[in-house]
């Protein structure tokens, strides 16, 4: 309920349309829409009203990077933005990469309406699962069901990982468009992500490609530890241009560079990047970074500054490899849309409801988000009048 000293503050300052959206957002707070998710509805503070005004007043002036303004694209005359993309394709990995190291199995229902809801927020690329060994991954055992069940989903591409000839008939026969092989600069990482060598598993993605392009099927080509390895440490760029360019020789059409345990900066991040351009253009590159040091933001800020347009995110910060021991989630979609908002670059994504996929999804994990963008926004939102998010 909202004292009558609200009240009367509110109308006194002639925000009764305010007050009326207040009323309305605190029913969707109800609903668990904007709430810390994890919590029992009992558990969730509400801020104190006075200070959250204050904030109200002090957070409207920062709102308007949160959506796309083409007034802002002249921020791109600036010398140090100038080469960053007028639209940049994010490529959402949150029901793969993000689901894929959940212990607990998450319903086929559930991934469903995820990628739904994604889809619905504007995105247009949506990594929705792997045909991978379902003794390696359990999570994605269900596969097969999750591409028949979204189907007839238009408006969005849903590629998904196949880790040879087995998992692309696999997502074939499932209808599958498009689909991704990956491999990794590091040889420990390989083996223990795919049981083979980086060679070996050069060769078995070139028999993927082969066959994918005899049924026309695009493949994305991913790199993992770029920059860094969980058992072999620093990685030399040299090793991920090699295998960058064997990626790219055999056919994939485009080349995601992952920093699979985050832990690049834009120190290691920029030399390998000059490596890989020298072998793949920058146009076939994409940016994969997770956000394990805080640095996936500056790492795609740099990458976005060398003329790269594409960039992998997972919705609400999900995600961890299986087998890169400590490595947090992908870096949160809500934040990397809020920066690109910000410099006034395209991505046609809906913040507000790409938070409420997050939200979704969180939800049901029982765990709060890990986005800074969607936690800062989902607290002032609710008192933000004339924001469109
Ligand atoms: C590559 C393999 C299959 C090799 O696994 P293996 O055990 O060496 O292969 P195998 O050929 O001996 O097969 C073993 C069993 O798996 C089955 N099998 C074999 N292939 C498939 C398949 N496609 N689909 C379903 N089943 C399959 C095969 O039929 C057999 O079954 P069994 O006879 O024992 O009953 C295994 O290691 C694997 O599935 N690994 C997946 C690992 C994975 O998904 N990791 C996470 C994705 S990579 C990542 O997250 C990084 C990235 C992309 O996000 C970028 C970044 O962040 O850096």
């Amino acid at each position: 309920m909202l004292s009558s000293k609200v009240i009367g503050y509110l109308s006194k300052r002639k925000c009764l349309t305010s007050l009326m959206v207040l009323v309305s957002q605190k029913h969707e707070m109800a609903d668990g829409i904007y709430m810390n998710l994890g919590q029992p509805k009992s558990q969730i503070h509400e801020p104190p009203v006075v200070s959250t005004l204050s904030s109200h007043r002090f957070m409207s002036n920062h709102h308007y990077t949160t959506i796309h303004t083409d007034s802002i694209t002249t921020n791109t005359q600036h010398k140090l933005l100038g080469n960053i993309p007028r639209f940049v394709k994010i490529v959402e990995v949150g029901p793969r990469d993000g689901l894929q190291n959940e212990k607990d199995i998450v319903p086929t229902s559930v991934k469903v309406e995820l990628i739904k809801m994604l889809v619905d927020s504007g995105l247009q690329v949506v990594e929705a699962t792997s045909f991978v060994s379902p003794k390696w991954v359990p999570q994605l055992a269900d596969a097969k069901d999750v591409i028949e069940a979204i189907k007839s989903v238009g408006g969005a591409r849903f590629p998904v990982l196949t880790p040879n000839l087995k998992g692309l008939e696999a997502a074939l026969a499932a209808g599958v468009k498009e689909v991704a092989v990956f491999a990794a600069a590091s040889e420990s990482f390989s083996r223990s992500n795919i049981n083979c060598s980086i060679d070996e598993s050069l060769a078995r993605y070139r028999d993927v490609t082969s066959a994918a392009r005899k049924h026309s099927i695009p493949v994305r080509g991913y790199i993992s530890c770029v920059v860094g390895c969980p058992m072999e440490g620093n990685v030399d760029p040299s090793k991920v241009a090699y295998v960058a360019d064997e990626l790219y020789k055999m056919g994939c059409n485009e080349i995601s560079l992952g920093d699979t345990i985050g832990v690049g900066t834009p120190g290691t991040v920029v030399p390998m990047i000059e490596a890989v351009k020298n072998v793949v253009p920058i146009e076939k590159l994409a940016v994969h970074f997770h956000d394990t040091y805080g640095q996936a933001l500056s790492n795609i800020l740099v990458s976005l500054q060398m003329g790269i347009g594409v960039v992998d995110s997972s919705v609400s910060g999900l995600g961890g490899c299986p087998y890169a021991k400590g490595a947090t989630g992908n870096v949160a979609t809500e934040d990397v849309v809020y920066m690109l908002n910000g410099l006034g670059v395209k991505t046609n994504v809906d913040l507000k409801k790409l938070m409420l996929a997050g939200d979704f999804i969180r939800k049901h994990l029982g765990r709060p988000t890990e986005s800074k963008a969607a936690t800062a926004l989902s607290k002032t939102t609710l008192f933000c009048v004339t924001s469109k998010l």
